[in-house]
Formats: C-alpha cells, structure tokens, sequence
C-alpha cells in the first residue's frame, strides 16, 4: 500500500509505503504495478497514540467498559497502543490475575499492555513472571479500587521492579496532606448539582507534590525507573523532573480547572482532583514547552447512575481515550501547541520511556500504526457521539479534531465510519 501525498507533523509532504503492516518507506515514492492507493490528500499523518494509562475494566468491571469498547472507542480517537491498569476484579496482581486479563484483552482491537499492581497480598514472583507492560499504576493513595499501600511495601516493590528492569508507575498523592475538613458537614447535591470544588480542596495540591518527591526518593534507593502517572499540578511536574522521573499529565488537567465543576458536579470528581486555572495554564506552558514528557488519558468510565450520586459516594474518574488526540490537535488549531509536540507527547515519547522501538514514528521499520486528521475539520465534541461505554465526556462542547481513519499494524481498524476486523496483540510478548 502507497499513501500519497501526507504532511507529517514537521510539515513535509511525503508518501509512505506500507507492506506486511510495517512501514517499509517514506519519502517520494513512485507506484508500484497493482499496489493500492490512499490519498492523504496533505491531511496530517501522525503516528498511531499510545495511551499509557487506561482503565478498560475488564475482568470485573464490564458495565463501565470492555477490552471491545474501550479499544474502538481509542482506534476512533487515533490510539493504537494502550496500557491497561490493575484495579480490575481480580487486581492484576498475580500471575493468575495477569492470566485472566490477559485472556479479556485478546479481544482488543488495537494493540496493548497489561500493567501489575501492588497490594499487601500481591504476588511478585508469579506477577513479575509475566510480560508486564510496567509495574503500575502503584497507588500511594487510595483511589477507585482501594489499592492503597503503606510506604515500606512501595519500597519493597520499586527494588522488586528494578531487579526486574520493569519501570514503576505511580499514583502520587500523599492521604496524610488530605484536608479532611473540606469534605464534612452537608455537601448537599447529586450529580451535576453536586459540590465538587470540595473534592479539589480535599485532595490538595500538596499532597501530590509530597507523593512525587518519596517516589522519585524511592527510585533513587532502589534504583527503579519511576514515571509520575496523572501529574495534575505544575509543582508535581517539577518534582519528578528534579528527581529524573518522567512524567505523564492528563487531558482534563490540561484542559479543565476547577472553575468547570460548577458545572460537571461528580462528573468532574477524580483522583488527583482538578486544580485552579492558574494551575491548569501553568501545565499547558509545560505541556507546551517540553518538560511534561507525554499525555496519557487515565481513562476511567463510570455510568451515569454511579455518577449521579452525592459527592462522597461518586466514584472518580473520567473518560477520555478517544478524545485525547483531538483535543490536542483542537489546541493547534488554536496556535497554542505544534504538531511536533503533539506527535511527541502522544507517540514518540512514550515508546521512548516505555521501550516500544517499532512504535510511536512514521519511519521505516516502524510499525504502520497511523491516523490522518484533517486540521480544517474541528468539531464539538459530543459525548454521544463517542464508542466508549461511558456515553459522557467531561469536555461535551469542547473542540476536537478526529481522525478520518485509524490503521493497525496496516491494516484499517477505524474507517471514520466503521470498524475493520483487527486483531490487536499484547506489544510485551
Ligand atoms: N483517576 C481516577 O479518579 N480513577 C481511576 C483510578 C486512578 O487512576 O486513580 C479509576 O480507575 O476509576
Ligand atoms: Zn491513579
Ligand atoms: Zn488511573
């Protein structure tokens, strides 16, 4: 197959050939006798995203989403690597409980890794056992799924990891830093009529900080890779910088603040919680400007029955795979970010530090996973619009660009209409 004509994210116009679902050329290609044809008509070609932070829910959890859902709903937003999270039931912390995830996410259509997790009763000879896209995410608090842990066995588990050359991704907040006072008496509210500024001004700013230094502390001891999972506040950033962590930010840090809860109630609650505005901007500068390694989405659908609920007994998180590129490509629209950085933080950064050498660039060798946008076709971002379970986005209303068509390993998985039967494959075996 010969795609002509497609601007990369440095602006060169160029065709790319593409055979046995790799991509075998780039540059000015002539056709070859019989080979098929795309035309790109110069749309942006960026490398199929890997979202390094996903929570597809299954075993356990398959009202909220499935390895199908979750997979098609990424291929319709350009996702073509995901990494899936361990609070799942079972936890993904054994070698059986990697088993059983394993087995659930054959049914994947875009390719993927399946992360271990800790807890007091993990076991680390079988689960480390297992081709483990990272050790993660490790929960230094509490968050949906309880998996929590005290310090000393985070400590234990980062030397685990780093004997095992696994990198250790972290959940950084620090439960002792909470304001308790911010959640009691009446809160008053379900749902959208919730009051959910109290949640941002529970789980402070402070406690995220203190949870980035102990980890970044922790690796340095042991001698673990360690990458910041949801960092949601520029001093968070700063620290796993300082302590050469890398680390990832979310869309709804980038793009939402706290002054957006008025209106998303428990539809905004998540862990960590949405910050200022002037915390937010202060992000988008560092997502801008380099030092936020990548974006990875934390998607964590819930119904709307489990949302519309009082703020304490909500659960958190947000959905957001398929609407990760296309808001950041709505942002360049807007002038505010590059397509390099795009490409960057979505692509080339995240094979980088998670050691996926045939993913995340459109040269050759490379796997042919890639998308095409078309930078002039910005649209709202609807929630019933989306392929998840989770028909709701915390970002109805807000611009995004989607691709006109999403390619696997070469072969079609999203069509800008339809799904092609692809199968997707663990990228660790
Ligand atoms: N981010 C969240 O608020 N929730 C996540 C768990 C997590 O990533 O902490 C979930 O699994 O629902
Ligand atoms: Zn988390
Ligand atoms: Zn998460």
């Amino acid at each position: 197959m010969r795609i002509e004509n497609a601007t990369l994210a440095d602006g060169r116009v160029v065709d790319v050939r593409v055979e046995d679902g790799t991509v075998e050329a780039v540059g000015d290609l002539d056709p070859v006798a019989d080979e098929e044809t795309v035309d790109a008509e110069e749309n942006l070609l960026l490398p199929g995203a890997i979202d390094v932070h996903v929570h597809f829910r299954e075993p356990g959890f398959e009202h909220k989403e499935t390895w199908e859902t979750g997979a098609r709903s990424a291929a319709a937003g350009g996702v073509t690597t995901v990494a899936d999270q361990p609070n799942t039931d079972p936890t993904t912390t054994d070698g059986a409980g990697f088993d059983a995830k394993a087995e659930r996410a054959a049914k994947s259509c875009i390719d993927y890794g399946i992360n271990g997790g800790v807890t007091a009763d993990w076991d680390p000879d079988s689960l480390l056992d297992r081709p483990l896209f990272a050790l993660g995410e490790v929960f230094l608090a509490d968050s949906t799924g309880d998996m929590g842990i005290e310090a000393d066995l985070f400590s234990e588990a980062a030397e685990r990891a780093g004997e095992a050359g696994v990198p250790v991704t972290v959940h950084a907040e620090d439960a002792d830093l909470f304001d308790e006072s911010a959640i009691e008496g009446d809160l008053g509210g379900v749902g959208r009529d919730a009051d959910a500024d109290a949640w941002s001004a529970y789980r402070t700013a402070e406690a995220e900080a203190a949870a980035v230094e102990r980890a970044v502390r922790v690796g340095g001891e042991t001698g673990a890779q360690i990458h910041v999972a949801h960092t949601s506040t520029p001093e968070g950033v700063d620290a796993a910088r300082d302590g050469g962590a890398t680390c990832e930010a979310t869309p709804h840090h980038l793009f939402l603040s706290r002054d957006d809860l008025a209106e998303l109630g428990t539809y905004g609650r998540m862990n960590p919680p949405l910050r200022s505005e002037e915390r937010r901007e202060s992000m988008f500068e560092r997502l801008a400007d380099g030092r936020i390694d990548m974006v990875a989405t934390d998607h964590a659908p819930h119904t709307r029955e489990e949302k519309e609920q009082s703020l304490l007994d909500a659960p958190s998180g947000v959905p957001g795979v398929e609407t990760m590129v296309p808001l950041l490509l709505g942002a360049v629209v807007a002038g505010d970010l590059t397509a390099e950085r795009v490409r960057d933080v979505v692509a080339a950064t995240p094979a980088e530090v998670f050691d996926l050498p045939r993913k995340g660039r459109v040269e050759a060798g490379a796997d042919a996973d890639l998308a095409l946008y078309d930078l002039d076709a910005a649209r709202e971002i609807r929630g019933a619009d989306l392929h998840s379970k989770c028909d709701w986005t915390p970002f109805e209303g807000h611009t995004g660009v989607f691709p006109e068509w999403t390619m696997l390993r070469g072969e079609f998985v999203w069509d800008g209409d339809e799904f092609g039967e692809v199968a997707g494959e663990n990228v660790r075996d």
